[in-house]
């Protein structure tokens, strides 16, 4: 029975053709961005106040925003680019997550620091190249024999012979009987006894419904099996139903990989593989041994991608590749953008700055720099004439407690009263965003050494007392002048 359902990322990426860069579960850690869930805008595109996406003002470039996603999603955009400019702080990178978050998993976001291009042993342009194929990706389709369905019985056979069939789990196993319900039937499959530690990785028990790849071997739990769903008041787990059919069937496997994945995955010690199809361009993924990626291989890649794409086998995503500080870049940097952005392999780049005009760099000799020539934002005129220019702009003092009041939440600070929040605002007002933000850890450990779980206004001033924010450290200097010379 053939089966044509397409399976999610996360299903397609059980098997063992996953590229390099799709990791498993990852712990999440609190970083300065993680209260930004999305855009937070309504159906009609306008700034929803209610939506609890983490983002507070900045109501005109949430909504240029908004438009920038609808066009990425309706493939509209590639090849151009956007640039967010504003002061420091003023959220230009947590609005290019907000996108990041709206566009979804299976749309590459790619970001990037300017100053990572300036590297001793690898171009400024091939860091670019890199990039720009890390934010492009391909949809796969294939079609693949699987064997799905409820696990109604798994024994392991263990054997006498302990040197054989040792594993990782210490355990010596002859082989694995493994039982698949689906509505149609239930059957019954003798497994490897190396398969025992893929059911053992997605901690398989009987009950779940899994699904195993005939080819590779690769077993993907899906969830559990919504007879059970009744088993617990609560429960952490994801019910899914019965699959329909038969145990053994071909079903299509969707699969989202980056150029820069098959550019890397095809690199070989000993040229290059003259069967270039989209198998052998997956099956190349796991394997070891990578030499440097030429461009003569990436025209390869690009040749049978585009021939997948004209066959319907492969769709192409443009992604998104985000560079913060752009003002970084020099000349040589910018015409390489210039021309890539003209290429019809390009994903959709968003520039950021924090800079007035000023040098742009690699221009002549002049500025201690190195820069000769001004631009608006350090960008040449001919690369500013095609993006797309979205402003932020500072905040005021009830966005900033808004904003001071989402990350003491998110990295579960007690703040007492209003008081608390308004003494951090002031300051902010007084510093900056940042700098009130970076008070709330330090005020929480005064607290605690106080014995308190709740922050009040005394332990902020107390920290405040403490720390230096950047301009009252620039006052201080100008204040004492030779002093530390
Ligand atoms: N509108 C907002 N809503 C919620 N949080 C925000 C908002 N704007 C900024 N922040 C938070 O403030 C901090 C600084 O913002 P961000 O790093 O995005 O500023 P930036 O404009 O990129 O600064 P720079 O120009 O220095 O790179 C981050 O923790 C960010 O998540």
């Amino acid at each position: 029975m053939e089966s044509t359902a397409p399976v999610t990322t996360a299903q397609a990426n059980a098997s063992s053709s996953t590229p390099s860069g799709a990791s498993g579960p990852t712990a999440d850690r609190v970083s300065s961005h993680t209260h930004v869930k999305g855009l937070g805008l309504s159906e009609f595109g306008t700034v929803d106040v209610n939506a609890n996406c983490g983002l507070v003002g900045q109501v005109p470039a949430r909504e240029a925003c908004g438009l920038v996603v609808d066009l990425i999603q309706a493939q509209k955009l590639a090849g151009r680019a956007l640039l967010l400019v504003g002061p420091p702080g003023t959220g230009k990178t947590a609005l290019a997550l907000a996108m990041a978050k709206e566009l979804g998993p299976a749309v590459p976001f790619c970001p990037m620091v300017a100053s990572q291009v300036y590297s001793k042993e690898v171009k400024k342009t091939e860091m670019l190249t890199t990039s720009f194929r890390k934010a492009i990706g391909l949809r796969i389709r294939e079609q693949k024999e699987v064997y799905e369905g409820e696990v109604t019985e798994l024994t392991v056979e263990e054997t006498q012979d302990a040197l054989q069939h040792a594993n990782t789990y210490g355990r010596t196993i002859a082989h694995v009987t493994l039982s698949l319900k689906t509505t149609k039937g239930t059957q019954t499959l003798k497994l490897d006894p190396t398969m025992y530690e893929s059911l053992a990785k997605e901690n398989v028990t009987i009950g779940d419904v899994i699904y195993i790849e005939s080819n590779s071997g690769a077993v993907k739990r899906v969830g559990r099996s919504d007879t059970f769903a009744t088993e617990f008041d609560l429960e952490a787990e994801e019910y899914v139903p019965l699959p329909k059919g038969d145990v053994h069937k071909r079903r299509q496997v969707v699969q989202d990989v980056s150029l820069h994945d098959l550019d890397l995955a095809n690199a070989q010690p000993s040229g290059n593989s003259s069967r270039k199809d989209v198998v052998s361009l997956m099956a190349s993924l796991g394997r070891p041994k990578k030499t440097e990626i030429t461009d003569k291989l990436r025209t390869e890649i690009n040749k049978v991608v585009t021939k997948y794409i004209q066959d319907g086998v492969a769709e192409l995503v443009p992604g998104v590749l985000f560079i913060d500080e752009v003002h970084m870049l020099d000349q040589e940097c910018f015409t390489f953008l210039n021309r890539s952005l003209e290429s019809r392999l390009s994903p959709i780049v968003v520039l950021a700055t924090n800079r007035g005009v000023t040098h742009v760099r690699g221009t002549g000799s002049g500025g201690q720099d190195g820069g000769g020539v001004k631009a608006p934002h350090g960008i040449p005129v001919d690369l500013l004439d095609r993006l797309l220019i979205v402003p932020t702009r500072v905040y005021s003092e009830p966005e900033m407690r808004d904003i001071l009041r989402l990350r003491a939440a998110t990295e579960s600070i007690v703040l007492d009263d209003a008081a608390t929040l308004g003494k951090l605002a002031e300051i902010g007002t007084r510093t900056s965003l940042r700098y009130a933000v970076q008070l709330l850890t330090p005020a929480h450990i005064l607290a605690s050494c106080s014995g308190r779980t709740i922050v009040s206004p005394r332990d902020v001033e107390e920290a405040d007392l403490l720390f230096l924010d950047g301009k009252a450290s620039a006052q201080r200097l100008s204040q004492m002048e030779g002093f530390l010379e």
